[in-house]
């Protein structure tokens, strides 16, 4: 019988199997950020652990608040700061190198098809989109990780979701994530791997496919996963090229992870990706889903373009041509955060800052900040937020404030409104 990636992952990486179901699996990586890792710091201090499984196989960024905007999150910074540098973790990144984390540590080629890899982080599905299987964990399991270099887990079934043909203009990768999780709910993938098929997915970037596997989660997916192929070669190459001879190497070789023809599938979904449209979240769940064209007159205060979901170069391209010759609506406050230095930096060799600047965006430095509420951009009660990330939970940007989750296309189309708007008339 055929195996799915996310079983040919788990069959690679088992080293126990403790109860039935549920399997030890050895890891390739550990990611680590500022608001989780140390609490697990100080536990394994407390008990005498104050040890780390493998240093080159942990990351670590300061990425949720940064710079740090008060003691509480300057005293998180400096534990996993010091830790960083008591345990020789040389991949850590801090004020001035450091970015979001499910933007920055793929940006960095940390991530391999094939890989196992956990982070105190629900986003951690993102990385999916290498063909790794990638889950976000509670403290008890970081705890472990980051000892022994191990992580249990009930072995998830897959959902197969087939995204065929091409997208129409105006619509992205959010629009396709926003549509899935509208039709299978915030629970329609509990305990599953979500694989992303189809040639809407062969067709799309890296960066669109972690869009896509970065929002598994709010269907309640434990990863996102993608097919390994030539684009993620041609992304990590410049990682990989003293592994293999050649870019065709590197392929046979990732394509080991591909799931089988015949492997077995709990549900299969299919998109067709030709009758999709522009779409946005309304209400505080994020498959509360319509249409853009169905929203009438939902005026916003502030539109915010970032995040690991959508703050990269491409997110960033897309909603520059948006705007290029426009200003913001009068009463809308807009407000920008490239995901990563590096994109920041491509943004500005390309232009794009000048042109959100000219719009009359606000441009941050790199870090979540907003999209959970807690610096650069947080809502007032009664506030409305048209945003780029990935969740829209009562007050998830502030208390009493709302958030319509949408592309960046939408989003800049909605900055030039002052309400949720068609991308389409500006493309
Ligand atoms: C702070 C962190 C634990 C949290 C998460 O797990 O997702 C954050 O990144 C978020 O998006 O709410
Ligand atoms: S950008 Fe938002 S969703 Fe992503 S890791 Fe940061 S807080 Fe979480």
């Amino acid at each position: 019988m055929g195996k799915t990636t996310a079983e040919k992952i788990f069959a690679a990486h088992l080293v126990d199997e403790p109860f039935s179901g549920t399997k030890v699996l050895k890891l390739d990586v550990v990611l680590c950020h500022e608001i989780t890792t140390p609490i697990a710091i100080d536990d394994l201090i407390a008990r005498g652990k104050d040890r780390v499984f493998d240093p080159t196989r942990i990351k670590a960024v300061i990425d949720h608040v940064t710079p740090s905007k008060d003691s509480k999150t300057a005293t998180q910074a400096k534990i996993l700061r010091d830790w960083a540098r008591r345990q020789n973790i040389k991949d850590f990144f801090d004020v001035g190198a450091n970015g979001v984390c499910h933007a920055l540590f793929p940006e960095k080629g940390f991530i391999r098809p094939g890989n196992t890899v956990i982070m105190g982080d629900s986003h951690t599905c993102t990385h999916g989109a290498f063909g790794a299987f990638a889950a976000g964990v509670g403290t008890t399991d970081l705890e472990v990780g980051i000892l022994k270099g191990v992580c249990a887990f009930r072995e998830p079934k897959s959902i197969r979701v087939n995204v065929n043909g091409q997208l129409p203009k105006g619509v992205y990768a959010k629009d396709v994530i926003l549509t899935i999780i509208g039709k299978i709910g915030v629970n329609g993938a509990t305990d599953r791997v979500i694989e992303f098929r189809g040639t809407t997915i062969d067709a799309m970037t890296m960066e669109s496919r972690m869009t896509l596997c970065n929002m598994a989660i709010e269907a309640g997916g434990t990863s996102g996963i993608c097919m390994p192929d030539m684009t993620t070669v041609e992304y990590l190459w410049p990682f990989i090229q003293d592994e293999f001879a050649s870019k065709e190497a590197a392929l046979a070789d990732y394509q080991q992870w591909t799931s089988d023809a015949d492997a077995t599938y709990e549900q299969t979904i299919e998109i067709d990706a030709a009758a999709l449209v522009p779409v946005a979240t309304f209400n505080f769940k994020p498959d509360q889903v319509k249409a853009v064209t169905e929203f009438s007159d939902n005026r916003v205060d502030q539109v915010y373009l970032g995040s690991c979901t959508n703050g990269r170069l491409e997110d960033l391209r897309i909603a520059a041509q948006i705007l290029k010759g426009n200003k913001l609506a009068e009463n809308v406050r807009g407000i920008l955060s490239p995901a990563t230095p590096k994109i920041y930096r491509e943004a500005m060799k390309e232009g794009l800052i000048d042109i959100f600047l000219d719009a009359g965006f606000c441009v941050t430095n790199s870090t979540c900040g907003a999209c959970l509420g807690m610096s650069n951009g947080v809502l007032a009660d009664g506030e409305v937020c048209a945003s780029t990330t990935n969740r829209n939970f009562n007050g998830r940007m502030g208390k009493g404030g709302m958030v319509h989750l949408m592309s960046p296309a939408t989003a800049a189309a909605t900055a030039i409104e002052g309400k949720i708007a068609d991308p389409r008339k500006y493309l």
